[in-house]
C-alpha cells in the first residue's frame, strides 16, 4: 500500500459528476460522482453487471453519459486518455510490432516507443508474431502496451489482469503502480481483490450502478472494521453474491 505518491496538483485530473447512464430503458449508472487523482492507481471493483465497464467507457470518453459530466483537467497532449477495452482486438494481418508502431505513429512517437512498451509488458519475444496468433492473455498485454503509448496522463484499463497467469497478473499491477509513480492517473477494474488491495491507492466499490464505498484502502478497511479489501467488498455490496443482478429485470 503506497501512501507516498503525491503530485503537485491536488485537483483531480478527471472529475466525473452526477453520472447517469441508461441503455434504453435500463438504468445502469446512478448518480456517480468520482474524482480521479493524478499519480495514483484507482481500483474499481464490484459484482458482475454492476456497471464497471460502462463507467470506465464513460470516463474514457467513449460513451456519452445519459446525464452528468466528465471534466478533464490535465495537460493538452496528443492523447489524453489511453484505454484497454475488456475484449481487446487488433486488426488481423499485422505483427505485434507493426500494430504497436502504427499506434505510436498516430500520436507522433517513433517505433522505439512501441518496442519499449512491449518490453514493459514482457512481450518482446512475441513482436514478430501476427496479432491473430496470440493467446488471450498475450492479446491483453498488447492492449495494455497500446494503452500506454503516447504517455497519456490518464490510463483506463478494463480488467487488465483477466486471463493472465499469476506472475503476469502481478506484473500488470506493478506496471500500473510504476505508471502512477511517474504521475499518471491509472484507473483499472479487477475481480482480483488481493491485487487491488496491494496496489490501489484509491478503491471504488460499485454496487448496482452506484458507488457503495470509496477511499484509500487503509481508511475504508478501518471505517468498515475489516482487515482486507475483500472484507470491504463484502460489507459494501448488497444482495446475494451468487446471483448476478441484472438491471432492468425484476426478480
Ligand atoms: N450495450 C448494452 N445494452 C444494454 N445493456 C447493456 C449494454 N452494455 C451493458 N449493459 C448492461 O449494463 C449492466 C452493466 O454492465 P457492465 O458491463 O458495465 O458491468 P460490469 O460491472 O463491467 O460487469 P463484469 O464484471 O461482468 O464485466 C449489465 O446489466 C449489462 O447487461
Amino acid at each position: 500500500m503506497s501512501e507516498h505518491r503525491h503530485h503537485s496538483s491536488s485537483e483531480p485530473i478527471l472529475h466525473a459528476q452526477a453520472l447517469e447512464h441508461d441503455y434504453g430503458s435500463i438504468s445502469v449508472l446512478e448518480n456517480v460522482t468520482l474524482p480521479i487523482s493524478r499519480g495514483a492507481v484507482t481500483g474499481l471493483i464490484g459484482p458482475n453487471g454492476s456497471g464497471k465497464t460502462t463507467l470506465l467507457r464513460v470516463l474514457a470518453g467513449l460513451l456519452e453519459p445519459t446525464a452528468g459530466t466528465v471534466t478533464y483537467n490535465g495537460e493538452e497532449t496528443a492523447r489524453r486518455i489511453g484505454y484497454l477495452p475488456q475484449q481487446p482486438a487488433f486488426r488481423p494481418g499485422f505483427t505485434v510490432a507493426e500494430t504497436l508502431s502504427f499506434y505510436a505513429a498516430l500520436v507522433g512517437e517513433d517505433k522505439s516507443t512501441a518496442m519499449d512498451r512491449l518490453e514493459q509488458v514482457g512481450l518482446s519475444d512475441a513482436r514478430r508474431r501476427p496479432v491473430e496468433a496470440l493467446s488471450g492473455g498475450m492479446t491483453r498485454l498488447v492492449g495494455i502496451a497500446q494503452a500506454t503509448i503516447g504517455d497519456p496522463p490518464v490510463i483506463v484499463l478494463d480488467e487488465p489482469a483477466s486471463g493472465l497467469d499469476p506472475g503476469m497478473s502481478s506484473h500488470v499491477f506493478d506496471v500500473a503502480t510504476e505508471l502512477a509513480g511517474a504521475g499518471t492517473a491509472v484507473i483499472l477494474s479487477s475481480h482480483d481483490l488481493e491485487l487491488v488491495d496491494q496496489h490501489a491507492d484509491e478503491v471504488v466499490v460499485l454496487d448496482d450502478g452506484s458507488i457503495a464505498t470509496r477511499g484509500r484502502p487503509a481508511a475504508i478497511r478501518q471505517s468498515l472494521g475489516v482487515d482486507t479489501v475483500r472484507g470491504v467488498y463484502e460489507a459494501s455490496i448488497s444482495g446475494e453474491t451468487t446471483t448476478v443482478r441484472v438491471q432492468g429485470v425484476s426478480s
